[in-house]
Order: structure tokens, then C-alpha cells, then sequence
């Protein structure tokens, strides 16, 4: 099947005929000289074959004929006739092609004639056969090499029978590259007539001629010019095997190095980065991952992770609504995870405050941007915040900041504040990446969309291509809407450090079966044993937003790590040695124990719960209030609004609109910080407060 299809492609791209530039099988007539020579002669015979038969013709013709005149009127009207049917039928052929036709067709037919009559060596007849057959032979052969350009460039003919078929008839197709499985063709189209948009356009048309899916035909056009190109066709579809994953690609190694997440239709792998690297000019990047349902997004977010978490230097914030459907066995190995709702608003609360202060962080050790070094012991006095002595200062692992099912969490943000966090979060060591149930408009905007460069494309309704991919990856001849749910796990890849003309070529990720779940399991335990911990800057800054929502990734003991651990541990301390820190500084002096209108509760009593039989003074209100701010600080919920108080109203007998006003007030007193959405507020916390 592979090599026909092979075949089929070379010889239409040859216009059927069996294309001896191309490549000449070894040995494939036998490796001998004669099988050689006979093998390059082949394709010129036929004209000379003809010029025999022509012969042939007129000598048996002459035996059966000679000096009929009936037959001599049959013969001439025969000769019209055909020479007439062959101008007829070069119809769809270019000019040149069906004149020269024409023209050798009357020629011989002509000669038949007057050879029938009069016999094939009266007079000037057998040296008409004998210099005219051989023009006209030659003439044929002449025209055939002259159609193989080395470069597509010259000015062969352009009577190519695919591209004719497909509306390119006067592009020129060069000699093509066959390797494996890849046939790779320079095209270029007619100078001043078409352009490189006429080849995108006529792809799907060409897959049709050569009856292969259209993700098998793609064009990567010349920078440097607009109507040449590369046409690369890949007959069979070495993707349709599965593969399974079996574990990580690189235990151990640095976030820095590629993560390998399936393979290519080449059977080359499929690799993305997410930092960037100076030196080989290439930008950190965040990640969109696209695709339809059952389109394979699961799998692919599990390829993906599982690399991210088998890396030395990184850490993982991951935010997932289905509460962890899909990641549970990986779950052990985060640094942080949310199970969307108000823990998603905090862990987005948290990413925009950790990004300035690991920015400045970087910046103080001398790193334009997060590089592997970043993450080690600060050493080297170049990379110090010390002035002329290395500093010794704990190292900053890189940070994933993932965002499962996020069209909500990114509508809620807003979109300038999405794109401003995108933006800066780059130079922060930080890659965020967000996965859609849906990739197309209505769940993500414009801008949004924008500031997300990376994108795993899986298979999408046809209608939301143009959200998945870059207009010009698509006119390349990528296709994920052609796959749509029916080929889990296939995508096209756009991402820096890829070369471009890789973008339209389909790879496609390994499937996580029940036999991975234990691998993913050792993989967690080795990422808590082994991988990186936050770091004092941005553990303090998330915990200075997140309080005790964030503690950093548990030990494998269940302890949580150090450096988030002591951010806690100092909140707990500010909190101990207190002043008040958990109300409002302007009510610090007032006794908590004396305004409870239910004493005899003593101060421990939660206020979620508590009966009250009569609506509070404003004071008491007011101190009911703080005390439920500082409740749900303790249980970690640092974003609020109105409709977190439901219960307690009822219970309290205030409304939600007083609710309101006192979040306000809160916010006004730097107790609350306002949230992009509206009517939700993060708690500061006391720590950060004091
Ligand atoms: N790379 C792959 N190779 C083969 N099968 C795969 C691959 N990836 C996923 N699958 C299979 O395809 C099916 C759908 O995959 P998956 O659940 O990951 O899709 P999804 O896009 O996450 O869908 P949903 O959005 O509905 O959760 C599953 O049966 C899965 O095992």
C-alpha cells in the first residue's frame, strides 16, 4: 500500500510518466549496466515505437492498397478525421501540447497515405520516413527532458497533468525529494499571474487528485518570494497507531531541555519548550490547548504534565474545575492545586502577585530572563545581589501555572488583565497554560487568544480552525477540523524553538491507558522527592495572597514544603504575636469578647453556625463582619463576595446589599483588594496587612 501510494504520487507529480530524475532504484532492474540504460531509455521509446509502426503501417497498407483510388480517398479523409480527433482531444492540454500533437498525427497519417498508394520507397517516400519519423520522434523526446527542470525554475513546459487538473497548469514542479513515506517538491507558479495563495488554495484539490486525506498535501512557501514554494506530500498516514505512554523522556533533566509529548507523521518527535533560551534567541512561552471534545485535550494535558513534572527545576500550579478527573495520580507532585471555583480566583490572585516579585528577583541576580542557572544556589557573583560577591541566595525554579477547562477563569479575569499577566509573566519565569473545552470565540476573546503564542491544536469543529491555528499554519494546509473527535490525540503544534515549516505537519500524542496510572503515581512520588520547591520569593508572595490556601507541595512525610512552609509559619507568628492582625487595624481596640451579643459562646465559637435570635447593633454587625473575613481567611478562601454571606445573613438577619457595602468599606480600609471580577474581593491578608 506505502509503496504504491509512493508511486502514484511520483509519477502524477511526473504527469504519469515514471520520473527517471527523481531516483533510480538500486539495483531495481538488476543492478546491471544494461538494466541501467534500459531503465532511463524507457520512458523516451514510445515516439520511436510509433515512428515504427508507422513504418509497418504504410508497408502492409501499400500490399493491400496499392493504387486503389478508393482506398486512396478512405485513407485521405481517414487521415483528416484523425488528425481532427487528436487537435479535438487536446482540448484540455496546453497549446504547445496539442499542436505538437496535431501536427505529428497529420504528419504520419499523411505519409500512411501516400505510402499506401504508392508504396513506402517511391519516390521521396522512404526518405521522408526515414528524416521525418526521427524529427518527430526527437522532437518528442527533446520536449519530455526539457519538462524535468532541476530547480522548477527554468522555463520547462508546464503541461504538469496534476497541477493542470488542480488549476495550477503553468506552474512548474522541480525535482522532487523521495524519502520515506515524504515526497517534497519545489513549485513555482507564473510569474505576475498567480501567487503562493493560489497553491493554499488548490491543496485540497490536489489531495483529491491524488485521492489522499487533505492533511496528507501541504505547501510551505519561500520567505523570499511570493509565487515559489515547497509542496511536500505525505501518502501514508503513519499516525494511525497508537502509541502508549510508558513514562517521561527525560527523568530529571531541566524544564529548559524539550518536553517531548508524541511523535510527527515522519515518526520524528513532537517536542515543545516553555522557557525560553538567549542564546538560541528563542522566547518563553505560554500554551493554549485546543480541541473538541473527545478530540484527546485529556491525554494530551497528561503528556505534557507528565514531562513538566519529571523536570528538576520547575513547579506546578494547577487549577483543574473537574476536580481532578484525569490528574489524581499526579496530584502528589504539584506544588499547588486548585479545584477551580474561589480556589482558582486565589491561585490567579496569587500568579499576578508572585510575577513582579520574581521579576525583581531575577532582575537583582542579573537574569534577563529565567534560565536553568536561575534555579540553583546563586553562586557566581555575576548572577549576585551582591554587589562584587556571590550572594548564595536560594535559587527560583521555574513555574507552570496551568489552567484546565479556563474559559470561565479567563472571562472572569477580563481580558487586559489576561493579557497584561500574559505579557509579564514571560519575564517572570513563569509559563501559563490553559486548556478549552471548546476552542473558538465565544469561549475565549481575541486578545486573550493573542497573548497565548503556543498552541497544541487538537481536532475542532471545522467552523473554530481559524481560533486553533494562525491563518497561515491553516493555508499551509492544516486541517484539525477534518479530524474533528474521530482521531483523539492527533494535532498540529505552533510554538517557538519548532521550525515553521513544521507547523502544518500533524503529530500526534501518546495515549495514557490504566497501565500508565501507576507510572504516574511513581512519577508523583518522585517529583515530591526530588523536584523543586518554591522558593522563599515566590512562596512569600503567594502566601501573602493566598494565606493558607497556598502551602506549597506536601512533602512525601505530608509536610509542607520549606520555604512555604515558613511563609506560614511567620504568618502564624505575626498572627500570635498579634495586635489584632486578624480585624481591622482601626478596630483593634475593640474587646472581640464584649461585643458578641452570644458571650457565653466564648471566643472560639464559629460564627458560621451561630443561632442569633435578634438583628446585631451596627457595632456588633461590624464586628461580625471582620470576624467572618478572618474565618475565611483561616479556611483559606481569600476571594469573597456578597454571595459567600448568603447563610450568614440569614443567620446574622442583615442583607446582602449591607453585605455589599461593608466589602466596600473593607476594601477602602485595605482589608480587601478588589478582583477583576465584579462584587468578588480578595482578602489581604493580615500578614501582608501588618
Ligand atoms: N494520543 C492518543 N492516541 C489514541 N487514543 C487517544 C489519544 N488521546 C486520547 N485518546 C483516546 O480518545 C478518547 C478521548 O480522549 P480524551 O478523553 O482525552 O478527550 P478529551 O478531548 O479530553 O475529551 P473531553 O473534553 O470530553 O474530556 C479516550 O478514549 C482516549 O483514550
Amino acid at each position: 500500500m506505502t509503496r504504491n501510494n509512493r508511486r502514484n504520487v511520483t509519477d502524477l507529480l511526473d504527469d504519469g510518466r515514471t520520473m527517471a530524475t527523481y531516483a533510480v532504484p538500486d539495483g531495481s532492474s538488476g543492478g546491471s549496466v544494461r538494466a541501467y540504460l534500459l531503465h532511463r531509455a524507457k520512458p523516451h521509446l514510445p515516439p520511436w515505437i510509433g515512428w515504427a509502426g508507422t513504418g509497418l503501417a504504410g508497408a502492409l497498407g501499400n500490399w493491400r492498397w496499392e493504387g486503389s483510388a478508393g482506398a486512396g480517398v478512405g485513407l485521405t479523409l481517414a487521415s483528416v478525421a484523425l488528425t481532427g480527433a487528436t487537435w479535438w482531444a487536446g482540448k484540455s492540454t496546453s497549446p504547445q501540447r496539442r499542436l505538437h500533437s496535431a501536427v505529428t498525427v497529420a504528419a504520419g497519417s499523411a505519409w500512411v497515405t501516400a505510402a499506401c498508394l504508392a508504396g513506402p520507397t517511391a519516390g521521396p517516400i522512404d526518405d521522408m520516413f526515414l528524416m521525418g519519423g526521427p524529427v518527430a520522434a526527437l522532437s518528442w523526446n527533446v520536449r519530455m527532458v526539457l519538462r524535468h527542470t532541476p530547480d522548477g525554475a527554468a522555463s520547462g513546459s508546464a503541461d504538469g497533468g496534476l497541477l493542470e487538473k488542480v488549476g495550477l497548469a503553468r506552474a512548474q514542479i522541480g525535482a522532487a525529494k523521495v524519502e520515506p513515506n515524504r515526497v517534497t517538491a519545489p513549485l513555482a507558479v507564473v510569474a505576475g499571474e498567480q501567487t503562493n495563495d493560489d497553491v493554499t488554495k488548490a491543496l485540497a484539490r490536489i489531495a483529491s487528485a491524488l485521492d489522499l486525506p487533505t492533511s496528507a498535501v501541504r505547501y510551505t512557501p519561500d520567505a523570499g518570494s511570493s509565487r515559489r514554494g515547497e509542496l511536500v506530500i505525505v501518502p501514508e498516514d503513519m499516525l494511525a497507531e497508537e502509541v502508549e505512554w510508558e513514562g517521561p523522556s527525560n527523568l530529571g533533566g531541566s524544564i529548559a531541555e524539550p518536553l517531548v509529548i508524541g511523535r510527527y507523521d515522519d515518526g520524528s518527535l513532537l517536542v515543545i519548550w516553555l522557557p525560553g533560551d538567549p542564546d538560541a534567541g528563542r522566547n518563553s512561552t505560554h500554551v493554549l490547548v485546543a480541541g473538541g471534545t473527545g478530540s484527546g485535550k485529556g491525554d494530551t494535558a497528561l503528556n505534557l504534565q507528565t514531562e513538566i513534572l519529571s523536570r528538576r527545576d520547575v513547579i506546578v500550579w494547577f487549577s483543574d474545575p473537574k476536580a481532578f478527573q484525569d490528574f489524581a495520580p499526579l496530584r502528589p507532585g504539584l506544588d499547588w492545586a486548585a479545584e477551580g471555583g474561589t480556589d482558582t480566583e486565589v491561585m490567579v490572585e496569587a500568579v499576578k502577585a508572585v510575577i513582579p516579585a520574581r521579576t525583581r528577583w531575577l532582575g537583582a541576580h542579573g537574569y534577563r530572563q529565567w534560565v536553568p542557572a536561575a534555579a540553583q544556589q546563586q553562586n557566581d557573583p555575576a548572577h549576585s545581589c551582591q554587589s562584587g560577591r556571590a550572594c548564595g541566595c536560594v535559587g527560583m525554579p521555574f513555574l507552570v501555572a496551568w489552567f484546565e477547562e479556563a474559559a470561565n477563569t479567563l472571562r472572569a479575569l477580563g481580558d487586559d488583565a489576561f493579557t497584561g499577566i500574559a505579557q509579564e509573566a514571560r519575564s517572570a519565569g513563569i509559563s501559563l497554560i490553559v486548556s478549552l473545552q471548546r476552542p473558538s470565540y465565544d469561549q475565549m476573546s481575541t486578545s486573550t487568544r493573542a497573548s497565548l503564542p503556543s498552541v497544541i491544536a487538537l481536532g475542532c469543529d471545522p467552523r473554530d480552525e481559524g481560533f486553533s491555528l494562525p491563518e497561515t499554519v491553516l493555508d499551509a494546509g492544516a486541517h484539525p477540523g477534518a479530524w474533528g473527535n474521530r482521531r483523539p490525540g492527533y494535532c498540529y503544534v505552533v510554538s517557538p524553538g519548532i521550525p515553521e515549516d513544521r507547523y502544518p505537519s500533524p503529530g500526534r500524542t501518546r495515549r495514557f491507558t490504566a497501565r500508565a496510572v501507576p507510572v504516574m503515581e511513581q512519577l508523583a512520588a518522585w517529583a515530591q522527592r526530588n523536584g523543586a520547591t518554591a522558593d522563599p520569593i515566590t512562596a512569600g508572595a503567594a502566601t501573602s495572597v493566598a494565606g493558607r490556601a497556598y502551602t506549597g507541595r506536601t512533602t512525601a512525610d505530608g509536610a509542607p514544603q520549606p520555604a512555604a512552609l515558613r511563609a506560614v509559619q511567620e504568618e502564624d507568628d505575626m498572627e500570635a504575636y498579634g495586635g489584632g492582625l486578624l480585624v481591622d487595624p482601626e478596630d483593634a481596640g475593640i474587646d472581640p469578647d464584649a461585643e458578641l451579643p452570644d458571650a457565653e459562646d466564648g471566643d472560639d465559637a464559629p460564627i458560621f453556625g451561630r443561632e442569633q435570635g435578634r438583628k446585631p447593633s451596627p457595632d456588633e454587625a461590624r464586628e461580625l463582619f471582620a470576624r467572618a473575613l478572618a474565618e475565611f481567611e483561616t479556611a483559606g478562601q481569600m476571594v469573597v463576595g456578597p454571595v459567600d454571606f448568603t447563610d450568614w445573613c440569614d443567620r446574622n438577619h442583615l442583607s446582602r446589599s449591607w453585605v455589599s457595602l461593608r466589602l466596600k468599606e473593607a476594601a477602602t480600609d485595605g482589608r480587601l483588594e478588589a478582583t477583576n471580577t465584579t462584587g468578588r474581593w480578595r482578602i489581604v491578608p493580615t500578614l501582608a496587612a501588618a
